[in-house]
C-alpha cells in the first residue's frame, strides 16, 4: 500500500503573540489511496483547520503535509491554487450552491475549471438527481442540495474529496443516503474521500478514523472490515 497523504508533525497557529491560537498541535498520520478516512472530534479540536491545510485553502505554520506527492509546505499561493482546483473537491455543510444558477450549471461551473472534468449530467445521474438538472437551488431540499455540491465535486474528478459535516445540516435518513454516496464513490473510484464530524456514531463505515483532541491526534484506528452504511444505526 503506497502512503496518499503524509502529514509529519504539522502544526497550525492563528495569529502573533498573545492572540496566538494553535489549532492543530505536532499532527502525524498517513492516508493510503483509495480510503475513505473520518476526521472526528469535538467543536473546536482543529478538525476544519486540518482539512483546509489538505485542501490547500490554508497554509502549514511548522511541519510537513504531503498529498499525493505535493509537498503543500513549499507551493505558493499560486501553486496552492492550482493545486485546490485541480485536484481537491470540497463539501461543505451547508451546500454552498450559486442560487441563481440551476443544478446543472452548478456542477458545470466546477467542471469547467478543469482538464479532465467528468460530464456534469451524467455525474448529476449518478447522484440521483438526473431529473432536477433544471432546478435551482431552493426548488430542491436540503438533501438534494448536498447532491448536487457532491455531483460538483466529483465532477472535477479530483484524487482527493473533501467534505466538512457534510450531513451536519441533514435529518438522519437523508443524511445516511449522504454518506452512502461518499461510501460508493470511494469503493467505484478507488478515489480518496475525507469526511470531518463530530459524530462518533458513523466511524465504522470508514476504512481508518483520525480522532483530533485539543488539537493533536488522540487515536488513528484502522477498520480492515467498514460497516456498509446502509447497516449502520444511531
Ligand atoms: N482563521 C482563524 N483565526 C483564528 N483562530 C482560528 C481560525 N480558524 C480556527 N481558529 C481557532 O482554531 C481552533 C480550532 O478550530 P477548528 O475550526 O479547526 O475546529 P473544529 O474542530 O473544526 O470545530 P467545529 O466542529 O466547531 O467547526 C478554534 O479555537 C478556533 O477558534
Amino acid at each position: 500500500m503506497t502512503n496518499f497523504i503524509s502529514v509529519t508533525n504539522m502544526t497550525k497557529t492563528y495569529g502573533a503573540g498573545e492572540n496566538a491560537v494553535t489549532a492543530n498541535k505536532d499532527i502525524s498520520f498517513d492516508i493510503q489511496k483509495g480510503e475513505l478516512t473520518i476526521i472526528l472530534g469535538a467543536s473546536g479540536a482543529g478538525k476544519s483547520t486540518l482539512l483546509n491545510i489538505l485542501g490547500g485553502m490554508d497554509q502549514l505554520t511548522a511541519g510537513q503535509v504531503v498529498v499525493n506527492g505535493t509537498d503543500l509546505g513549499q507551493l505558493d499561493n499560486r501553486a496552492l491554487t492550482t493545486y485546490r482546483r485541480q485536484q481537491i473537491g470540497f463539501v461543505f455543510q451547508f451546500y454552498n450552491l450559486v442560487p441563481n444558477l440551476t443544478a446543472l450549471e452548478n456542477v458545470e461551473l466546477a467542471s469547467e475549471i478543469v482538464n479532465d472534468a467528468l460530464d456534469p449530467q451524467k455525474v448529476l445521474t449518478e447522484v440521483g438527481l438526473g431529473s432536477r438538472s433544471q432546478n435551482f437551488p431552493a426548488q430542491l431540499s436540503g438533501g438534494e442540495q448536498q447532491r448536487v455540491a457532491i455531483a460538483r465535486a466529483m465532477a472535477k474528478n479530483p484524487d482527493l474529496l473533501l467534505a466538512d459535516e457534510p450531513t451536519g445540516a441533514l435529518d438522519y435518513h437523508t443524511g445516511k443516503s449522504i454518506l452512502q454516496l461518499f461510501q460508493d464513490f470511494v469503493r467505484q473510484s478507488g478515489k480518496n474521500v475525507i469526511i470531518v464530524t463530530h459524530n462518533s456514531m458513523i466511524r465504522p463505515m470508514a476504512d481508518h478514523v483520525i480522532e483530533i483532541f485539543d488539537g493533536q491526534v488522540k487515536t488513528d484506528t484502522r477498520n480492515d472490515q467498514p460497516t456498509p452504511v446502509a447497516d449502520l444505526e444511531w
